[in-house]
């Protein structure tokens, strides 16, 4: 199975942003792993044709990438695998379509969604909203690293923390037991996508 990075980012499905230039400037300064996410109406055809250009541009890299929701894309385009919450395919459904190598990341905010998650198969958690965000409407209430903390005490598979994450808030979140964390905003907002990238991969502990 292809790794599970620590610097997961993901794509900004925002109207008018533009996803290759923020993932080129985050590969080239070290982000290792790649969510490729769009709108909910994005066509079918738009998404798989970005996931193409993007997994080429990790590929180059040596980087992994996944696609959200959509597994027909991933499996289509030849991703490494997929990310999928609750209003997608359920985890055990996902896993026997991706199959046994496939990464599988699957949502959870909670420590019995975690495990039944890990007992369907997926290979991660990403687990949050840890912070507010103001990239998606209608999250729950941030759950803070206390709740992060819950999450990676329950389960043995990598935890990625995910909403509101900044450099300055990644050390309080490694400290409970995240793996990584998963951004959309640190990156894709920051004047310099390729700085904010080596900020958050500093303040992992993996500096370049
Ligand atoms: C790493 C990671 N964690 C959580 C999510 C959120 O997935 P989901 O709950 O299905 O919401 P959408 O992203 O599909 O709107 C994620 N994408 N990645
Ligand atoms: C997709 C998703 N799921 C929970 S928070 C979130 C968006 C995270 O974006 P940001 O890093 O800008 O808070
Ligand atoms: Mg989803």
């Amino acid at each position: 199975m292809p790794p599970i990075g620590r610097l997961h980012l993901i794509t900004d499905a925002r109207p008018g942003r533009d996803a290759l230039a923020v993932v080129a400037a985050a590969l080239a300064a070290g982000a290792d792993t790649v969510q490729v996410r769009v709108p909910d109406d994005a066509t079918d055809r738009e998404a798989y044709e970005l996931t193409v250009r993007i997994l080429a541009m990790c590929r180059d890299s040596g980087v992994t990438c996944l696609v959200n929701d959509r597994l027909h894309v991933a499996l289509a385009a030849g991703a490494d695998g997929a990310h999928v919450g609750a209003d997608d395919l359920p985890v055990a459904a996902a896993r026997r379509i991706l199959g046994a190598e496939a990464v599988l990341g699957a949502t959870a905010r909670d420590p019995q969604t975690a495990l039944r998650a890990v007992r369907d198969g997926a290979s991660y958690l990403g687990v949050g909203p840890a912070f507010a965000t103001r990239t998606k409407d209608g999250l729950p209430d941030p759950i803070g690293p206390a709740g992060i903390a819950a999450v990676a005490r329950a389960v043995a598979v990598p935890v990625i923390a995910i909403g509101g994450i900044t450099a300055t808030r990644v050390p309080d979140l490694t400290a409970v037991g995240a793996h990584g964390v998963a951004v959309v905003g640190a990156v894709c907002d920051a004047d310099d996508p390729a700085e904010a990238t080596v900020e958050l991969l500093q303040a992992l502990g993996e500096p370049r």
